[in-house]
């Protein structure tokens, strides 16, 4: 430990100073130092990991923001699988250092996210869940997949979800028939409405697939979901596979870099070896052998690894919500309007409205991003529990407690921000709905996270069991408590009002300084009104000025200036 002088040397050099502007009124008044909180939350390692990524994209051209250019679908599709590549070569978290430190897995999807969630999807799905769930649900004879998919020789996707069916796993009507005599399993679509759908990477460059179907041997006998890698396409060519329909589902609402697609198969026969064998295996006779005496925990240990899924979207979540916030609390420190006398208009973060508005969500950030790193490291002690094969019952107990907590934190985390990206929206009015700031793109991009992984939130009444168990655990808050209406009645009511109020009167000036904690550097926010040097007015006009054609005529001025319309000329004459 050095001198203090030297300490806060190093902590600028890690953590610089943030621009002057008018956002240092309230860095001012702020009670305590963003450095010393970020440095307590992240720690000094993490954050030059955060830093290492943040500068690599802000450095490559590659990664570059065109504000106000709307990419062709095509184009988007193509880029982002470009800078998906890209992401092998910086290789910004390799095994060691994933197994030194488990929680940057977690870091590196949010960090990517913040960017682009399209990339962030791309990636992930390939090198962690694709990987992950033949790490977990296979064994020793399918090492070889993870090798490829880790040097992009090959490139996966998770396959589940049908045409007709999602949050019904049960219902999957994939088939893979076992065929003794060729010691091979039939993949086949009964039909279209059994197509894979929706499947991450597969509209483009996926060669393999992670498929779930249901297991069947010789004597025609279902054994139940079970999960196969079945070759899709051929990574020389990118052509489909015989017997293979594979396509991109089109444009979606937002994440649009992302080629969401579908397969459709025809007895595709696929190596007895790639049924991926942890909740059962298939002999070269076809007889169907499992460790699990119970039907329903071995059809819960096949889904085992929706958990991982539910739990990265519970942070992708808190990311949404942090990038809007730090959007909004700026811009509401900064965007004057009205006051005691014309001149001199006050901060909309100094009334009590803006604050009721903002301030609770901003604890509920803080909140929930806790759980969601204690939750990820309960699943990483799950999963190296897998590796070991660790049969105990702590083992089982544990993947039942993340599976009911992550099925519960999904929608509470998910709905959490998607209403606070909108309440955020509507926080920073007219600017809020201009494109080039950004809150729309949050909005949309956290959309799917309220319906994927775990159906949509309106799952069961785990939930609510669960939501309930949640608030007790994630309430490190006094106001995440009040603000999350987990009180009722009249009196107590009232009692919570006045409490959300003072407590966000009290928050207030420390609102900027607890966005400076959680928001990323200027290039990843992208956002003009959110820039950290607060000069709302200029980075807008800039931003707009750098538009393509902004002050050009209209191509098509001539329609108006020469050729005017003939007034009631396609009246009916009737
Ligand atoms: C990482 C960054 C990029 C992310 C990008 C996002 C890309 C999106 C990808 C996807 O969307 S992948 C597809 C996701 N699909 C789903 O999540 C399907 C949702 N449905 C289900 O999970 C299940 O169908 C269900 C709704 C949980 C099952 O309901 P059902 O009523 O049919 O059975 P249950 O009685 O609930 O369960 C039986 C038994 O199994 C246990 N169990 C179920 N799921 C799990 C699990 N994931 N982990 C552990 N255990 C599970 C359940 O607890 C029951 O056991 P008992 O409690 O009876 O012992
Ligand atoms: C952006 C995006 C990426 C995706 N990526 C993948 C992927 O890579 N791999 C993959 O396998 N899948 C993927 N999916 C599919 C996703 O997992 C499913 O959309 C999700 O599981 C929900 O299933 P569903 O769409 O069929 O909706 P359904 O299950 O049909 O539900 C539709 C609606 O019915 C109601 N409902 C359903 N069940 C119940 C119930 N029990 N009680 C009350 N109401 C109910 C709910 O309102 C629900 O929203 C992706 C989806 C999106 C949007």
């Amino acid at each position: 430990m050095g001198t203090l002088l030297e300490e806060i040397h190093s902590q600028n050099a890690l953590l610089p100073d943030l621009p002057k502007g008018p956002l240092c009124i309230y860095r001012a008044k702020s009670s305590f130092n963003w450095k010393e909180l970020l440095l307590f939350l992240d720690g000094e390692d993490m954050i030059i990991f955060k830093k290492r990524i943040f500068s690599a994209f802000e450095n490559d051209p590659l990664f570059a923001h065109h504000p106000g250019e709307e990419l062709p679908i095509e184009k988007y599709r193509e880029l982002n699988f470009l800078r998906c590549k890209r992401l092998f070569e910086y290789d910004f978290l390799n095994i060691q250092e994933m197994i030194k430190n488990p929680l940057k897995i977690f870091m590196l999807i949010n960090c990517l996210g913040m960017y682009d969630w399209s990339l962030s999807a791309k990636y992930f799905l390939n090198t962690y869940v694709f990987a992950s769930t033949i790490q977990n649900s296979g064994s020793q004879r399918h090492m070889h997949f993870i090798q490829k998919t880790l040097n992009m020789e090959i490139f996966g996707c998770f396959a589940l979800t049908e045409v007709s069916h999602g949050s019904n796993t049960k219902a999957i009507r994939t088939t893979a028939q076992y065929d003794p005599t060729t010691q091979e399993f039939i993949i086949n679509s009964p039909d279209f409405e059994a197509s894979k759908f929706w499947i991450g990477n597969m509209g483009k460059n996926a060669t393999h697939a992670v498929v779930y179907a249901q297991l069947y041997t010789p004597g025609g006998q279902c054994h139940g979901l079970h999960s196969f890698v079945v070759q899709i396409r051929d990574p020389k060519t990118l052509l489909p596979m015989p017997g293979i329909m594979v396509g991109d589902i089109g444009k979606k609402l937002g994440q649009n870099g992302l080629d969401n697609g579908f397969t459709m198969f025809h007895n595709v026969r696929i190596p007895r070896e790639n049924l991926l064998n942890r909740t059962g295996d298939v002999t070269p006779e076809g007889v169907y052998n499992t460790s699990f005496k119970d039907v329903r925990q071995r059809f819960g240990a096949s889904l085992g690894s929706l958990s991982t899924g539910r739990v990265c979207i519970i942070g992708m979540s808190v990311v949404n919500l942090k990038l809007a916030l730090s959007i909004a609390i700026r811009f509401s420190a900064t965007r004057r309007q009205f006051g005691p006398s014309d001149d001199d208009e006050i901060p909309v973060l100094e009334y009590q409205m803006q604050q009721w508005r903002l301030i609770p969500y901003l604890a509920a950030a803080y909140a929930l991003d806790h759980f969601s790193k204690t939750l990820f490291e309960n699943l990483i002690e799950l999963q190296i529990g897998l590796l070991q094969n660790d049969k105990s019952i702590r083992q089982a107990e544990l993947g039942r407690e993340i599976h009911a907590l992550a099925s519960a934190g999904k929608p509470l985390a998910s709905w959490t921000a998607q209403q606070g990206a909108q309440e955020c929206r509507e926080a920073c009015g007219g600017h809020g709905y201009l494109a080039m700031n950004h809150l729309g793109d949050i909005r949309n991009d956290n959309d799917p996270n309220c319906y994927v992984f775990n159906g949509s939130n309106r799952s069961r009444i785990i939930f609510k069991i669960c939501s309930i168990l949640i608030r007790v655990t994630v309430c490190v808050c006094m106001l995440y408590i009040f603000a999350g209406g987990y009180f009722s009645g009249e009196q107590a009511g009232k009692v919570i009002k006045n409490a959300i109020l003072d407590l966000c009167a009290k928050l207030k000036d420390d609102a900027v300084a607890l966005v400076d904690v959680i928001a990323p550097p200027d290039f990843i926010l992208n956002s003009p009104i959110g820039r950290a040097n607060g000069e709302l007015y200029k980075n807008l006009w800039t931003t707009v000025l750098q538009g393509k054609k902004v002050l050009e005529r209209a191509s098509w001025w001539a329609e108006f200036s020469t050729y005017k319309p003939t007034i009631g000329s396609l009246k009916s004459k009737l």
